[in-house]
């Protein structure tokens, strides 16, 4: 079964919007793991803006199921990650300013780069992923870095199954085909949320992970607003 790995970004989004510690990212995660969810994703970023470095270490004493950190492979990322042995480091090409992750590596361009720096993660033991776009030679490159896996890159998958475009499918499954035959496992991950993971897990063989953030955390104040509402009206009784 596909695991489902929670992305706590936007935990840390809504505790720094306060500068205080509330809500704790640290308990968040602690519960998501004993709601059933089999790992914690983080992304930090390089202007910490939301989950910050520090976080990374906090998290790394309590999480009890998979631990994933993903980010671009600057040196201080580097210096963290190695420090801290998460289960997974998935490797983003983000720019230093990006909003959010907006592409997959051109594993050919900086095939020896990525080379480099997975060897330095699998010396310690750290499972590598790369992100990646659904595109045959990229993938195939990929394969030779020494990578464990890949992660598909789904945003385009969302946008376009919301529109009604099934077809949209096609190039994850025939990419997650390949790495399969390369000997890469498969994760997926971005804008992946309630209206579109059974068509998308349905359909790529062999997917072993997504990780799951703005969406899910979207979803969880949609569908628990009615339930504080309640509790708060019930405590304003007269
Ligand atoms: C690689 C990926 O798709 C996610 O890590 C996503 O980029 C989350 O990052 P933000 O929460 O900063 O948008
Ligand atoms: N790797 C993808 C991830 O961690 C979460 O992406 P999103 O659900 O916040 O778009």
């Amino acid at each position: 079964m596909t695991k489902l790995s929670v992305n706590v970004n936007k935990i840390a989004t809504l505790r720094n919007s306060r500068g205080g510690d509330y809500p704790n990212v640290v308990k968040v995660s602690s519960d998501i793991e004993s709601f059933g969810a089999e790992g914690i994703t983080i992304h930090p970023r390089p202007d910490e803006r939301h989950i910050r470095y520090q976080d990374a270490y906090d998290l790394k004493k309590i999480v009890t199921t998979e631990f994933n950190i993903e980010g671009n492979p600057i040196p201080k990322f580097m210096d963290m990650v190695l420090t801290i042995k998460p289960t997974q480091v998935t490797l983003v090409p983000d720019a230093i300013d990006a909003v959010t992750s907006n592409a997959g590596w051109d594993t050919i361009k900086h095939q020896s780069f990525l080379k480099e720096v997975i060897s330095e993660f699998k010396s310690k033991g750290i499972r590598t992923s790369i992100f990646i776009d659904t595109n045959a030679k990229l993938i195939e490159a990929a394969a030779t870095t020494g990578a464990d896996r890949i992660e598909l890159y789904t945003e385009d998958f969302a946008t376009e199954y919301a529109k009604g475009n099934t077809q949209i499918i096609k190039p994850y499954t025939e990419s997650a085909i390949l790495a399969h035959k390369l000997g890469l496992g498969v994760n997926a991950g971005h804008d992946l949320s309630l209206d579109n993971i059974q068509f998308f897990a349905q359909n790529i063989p062999n997917l072993l992970e997504v990780s799951i953030g703005h969406a899910l955390i979207a979803e969880s104040l949609y569908l628990g607003l009615e339930n504080v509402i309640n509790m708060y009206k019930h405590k304003l009784k007269g």
